[in-house]
């Protein structure tokens, strides 16, 4: 599949949530995809890291999870020796399958595996690891997955969250544990909603 045919199915479906989103008073009722310009910079940065093993929290109808599962068909494509895989959860099963049947029809459904779980449980129980953490859930969680992050993440290893300056406030104390932690290095980006990304730099 073509870049301009990926981009224009993503295109349509942004745009279709994003009029859904508009008629909906209540927030939790919406899809909140991130913006064009963040899903584009995501999926960069995982090809330019060939990443390896990808974890998503919150999947929602799966705009975000199509651009990470583009990265994912593009790093597989250049390197068959082992199979880069994305794992992405969430908590709704009915938006979990519908990013399921988005996934299907692109073919990207290799590799992939989707999972309805709570971040907390899944974060809990995780041994795995995960070479890119894309966080993108419900913000007033976020501070309950810090422990459960650094014992994870090791070094090279990048989380990167969506939201952190539209919504500074929510994500604030979140942010500074890895801002107060001279195991990470930590930007804020000033796109679409605003990412931050934290690096583990040392092998502590
Ligand atoms: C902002 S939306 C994700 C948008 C998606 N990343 C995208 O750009 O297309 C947040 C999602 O997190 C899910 N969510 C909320 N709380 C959660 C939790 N505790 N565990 C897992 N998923 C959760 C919601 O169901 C919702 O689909």
């Amino acid at each position: 599949m073509s870049f301009a045919h990926f981009k224009a199915y993503t295109d349509r479906l942004y745009q279709t949530d994003k009029a859904f989103d508009d008629a909906q008073p209540n927030r939790l009722n919406r899809h909140r995809h991130l913006e064009p310009d963040s899903a584009e910079f995501l999926a960069s940065l995982v090809i330019s890291k060939r990443a390896k093993n990808i974890l998503e929290i919150g999947t929602s109808t799966g705009y975000s999870t199509l651009w990470l599962g583009y990265a994912l068909a593009q790093i597989n494509r250049a390197n068959t020796a082992d199979s880069a895989t994305l794992t992405s959860i969430d908590i709704d099963e009915w938006r979990l399958l519908t990013a399921r049947n988005h996934l299907r029809t692109l073919q990207f459904d290799h590799n992939i595996t989707l999972q309805q779980v709570d971040a907390k449980d899944f974060l809990r129980q995780s041994t795995a690891h995960f070479d890119v953490i894309f966080l993108d859930a419900e913000r007033r969680f976020y501070v309950d997955y810090v422990a459960d992050f650094k014992r994870l993440l090791t070094f090279g290893d990048m989380l990167i969250v969506d939201n952190v300056i539209s919504h500074a406030d929510e994500v604030a104390a979140f942010l500074s544990a890895f801002e107060q932690d001279s195991n990470y290095l930590c930007s804020t980006l000033s796109i679409g909603a605003g990412l931050f990304l934290a690096v583990k730099q040392s092998k502590d």
